[in-house]
């Protein structure tokens, strides 16, 4: 078990690379299972979200390759192994097994999933959708039986605008027969990623990035080569870090149009930005000023950096309210960054911070992945040694975290951890 450990209060710059999009990879790995010859993906990010679907597809028969970001996946020998338990509860997307073993094989048994503890986070409209294409559904044990003779296209309008459900329902949908139609779908820009992948598969979808989309379901979908889209999170919680700790940061490989809502906020801070066709450029803020926020569906501003920006916001002056409209307790990373100094109180679905503080270097737990990244952004602001466990969380979802932050000029490391420390994080 490792640790990170950061000499915080030095400032970064240059330039640093975003990855291929977390949320999109592991909805693109499933969908490879409903094709009928190999898929090769590109650009995927090296997190352990990736390598554990990667284990999954191989635990069904399938064949799988995966070198340089780039996965070749052949499902021609894939079975409807269940997979009612183990690896499925380590990450949050193995619901997209569901979809896609669904899509090509009408049955399959998958575990409850897992990922980041938000509050509750039921899969009731995943289910209900399942249902409507004529799904039997089953929960036992803790995993989810789906059955079904025939899947029929149908009208589905979700309850919630979910990114999961959206998805998982065009996985169940595109062999079906007939038209489905999800009204009130997410509009993410993973969402569009996973319809280009399956559009070039084969399939015939319109409307992914609206909150109608059109499927007409087809007999088979054939292999082909998909590149993924960067990881607007991970680029963001770099934006946030450049803004936090920065003195010109470049973003590289961003696409700024999804990244609309945060680069408002970080001007509206005080922090000078410029963007290009794949990059942005985070300028150093002088006096920066408290702002609220509130986490929205996309184009809002994203809950998965809600964390990241509470670090940045102990730098600013006055009192700034962040509300988490998307999840009732994503507030875990508060209690640590306290630990460090901050003056911040939770108050329902609100933070209420207040600066500025100088940070101090403290020994802090990640209790999920952004509030690791919170963490990190953090100890990169304060003065001294900061120690972040939990990194099982953080190498969910940032590639390479260390390399790429020690390239802007940071001192982080990765350091075993003692035995008695093992035992008292167990505590
Ligand atoms: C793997 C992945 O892509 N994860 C992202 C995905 O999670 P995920 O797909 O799980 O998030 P959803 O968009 O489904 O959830 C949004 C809200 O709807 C609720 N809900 C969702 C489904 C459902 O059947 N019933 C229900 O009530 C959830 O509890 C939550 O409050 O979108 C979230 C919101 O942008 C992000 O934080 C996650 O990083
Ligand atoms: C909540 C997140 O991930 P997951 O849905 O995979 O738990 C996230 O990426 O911030």
């Amino acid at each position: 078990m490792e640790k990170l450990k950061i000499a915080g209060g030095y400032p970064l710059k240059g330039t640093i690379k975003v990855s291929g999009a977390k949320n999109s990879a592991v909805a693109l790995i499933p969908a490879t299972i409903l094709a009928e010859s190999p898929v090769t993906i590109e650009g995927l990010p090296d997190i352990s979200d990736v390598q554990i679907l990667k284990s999954l597809l191989e635990e069904i028969g399938g064949n799988v390759t995966f070198e340089n970001g780039d996965m070749m996946v052949d499902p021609r020998s894939m079975v409807s192994m269940p997979l009612p338990n183990g690896k499925v509860k380590k990450l949050r997307a193995s619901y997209y097994l569901m979809g896609a073993m669904l899509g090509r094989f009408k049955k399959a048994v998958i575990g409850l999933p897992g990922g980041c503890h938000l509050g509750p986070r039921p899969i009731d409209q995943h289910i209900k959708g399942f249902e409507a294409l004529g799904a039997k559904i089953t929960n036992e044990q803790g995993a989810i039986y789906l059955r079904a003779d025939e899947l029929r296209g149908a009208r589905i309008y979700l309850d919630v605008v979910s990114v999961g459900a959206t998805i998982n329902i065009m996985l169940a949908a595109v062999k079906a027969k007939g038209k489905t139609i999800i009204e009130n779908a997410a509009k993410e820009p993973e969402i569009i990623d996973v319809a280009t992948l399956l559009t070039n598969m084969g399939a015939k979808i319109k409307g992914a990035g609206t909150d109608v989309i059109r499927i007409e379901g087809v007999e088979s979908l054939t292999g082909c080569k998909h590149t993924i889209i960067p990881d607007r999170i991970e680029a963001g919680t770099y934006m946030i870090l450049g803004a936090a700790v920065g003195e010109g940061v470049l973003i590289d490989n961003v696409i700024p149009h999804h990244m609309e809502s945060l680069i408002a906020k970080l001007r509206e801070i005080g922090i000078p930005i410029e963007t290009g066709d794949e990059q942005i450029y985070i300028g150093k803020g002088e006096q920066l000023k408290a702002v609220d926020i509130k986490t929205l569906v996309y184009p809002g501003f994203p809950t998965d950096l809600q964390q990241p920006f509470t670090s940045l916001l102990t730098r600013a002056e006055g009192s700034a309210v962040v509300t988490d409209t998307i999840y009732s307790a994503r507030f875990k990373h508060i209690d640590e960054l306290r630990r460090m100094n901050a003056n911040i109180k939770v108050e329902g679905r609100a933070a209420i911070v207040n600066g500025p503080v100088t940070l101090q270097g403290a020994k802090v737990k990640a209790s999920d992945l952004r509030a690791g990244a919170a963490l990190v952004i953090a100890g990169l602001m304060a003065e001294g040694i900061t120690e972040v466990t939990g990194l099982e969380h953080i190498d969910r979802g940032y590639s390479n975290l260390v390399e790429k932050l020690n390239g802007l000029g940071a001192t982080i490391w990765r350091e075993k951890m003692t035995e008695e420390e093992i035992e008292q994080l167990k505590n």
